[in-house]
C-alpha cells in the first residue's frame, strides 16, 4: 500500500500550498468540519455504488473515500502511522475475540 503512503505525503505536503492551485489546500483551508463532510459524502457515494454492484464506479468512488479519509485526518493531526499503529495492534486479535471482550 505505498500508493496510499505516497498520497498521504502529497496531502501533507499540499497543506501549506495555494488554494487556488490544490483541492487539497482548499479542503483544508475550509477547516476539519468540512474535511470531516466531504468524507461523509465520498462514503455515502461508495455505499451506493456497492449497493448497486457497480465494481468499476465502486472502485473510483473508494478512491475517493481513501483520499478524503486522509484529508480529514490530516485535518486533525492524525497521521497515517497512527492508524497503521492501531492496525497493527489490533492485528492478530479475532474481531469476534474483541467484540465478546467488549460485551463482558
Ligand atoms: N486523490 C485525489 C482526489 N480524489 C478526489 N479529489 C477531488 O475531490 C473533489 C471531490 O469531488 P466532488 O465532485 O465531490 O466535489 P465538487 O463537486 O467538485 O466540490 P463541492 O461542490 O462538493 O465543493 C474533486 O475536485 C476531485 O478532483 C481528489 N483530489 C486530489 N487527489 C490527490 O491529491 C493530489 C493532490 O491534488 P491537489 O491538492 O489538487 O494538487 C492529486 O495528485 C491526487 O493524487
Amino acid at each position: 500500500m505505498s500508493g496510499i503512503r505516497d498520497l498521504d505525503a502529497t496531502i501533507a505536503a499540499r497543506a501549506g500550498a495555494d488554494p487556488d492551485g490544490s483541492w487539497t489546500a482548499k479542503l483544508l483551508a475550509k477547516g476539519p468540519e468540512k474535511c470531516a463532510e466531504k468524507f461523509g459524502e465520498e462514503a455515502i457515494e461508495a455505499i451506493i455504488e456497492a449497493v448497486k454492484g457497480d465494481r468499476e464506479r465502486l472502485t473510483s468512488e473508494a478512491a475517493d473515500v481513501l483520499y478524503h479519509l486522509l484529508v480529514m485526518l490530516h485535518a486533525r493531526g492524525v497521521t497515517l502511522a497512527d492508524v497503521e499503529a492501531e492496525l497493527d495492534r489490533r492485528a492478530g486479535v479475532s474481531g469476534l475475540a474483541e467484540k465478546a471482550s467488549r460485551s463482558e
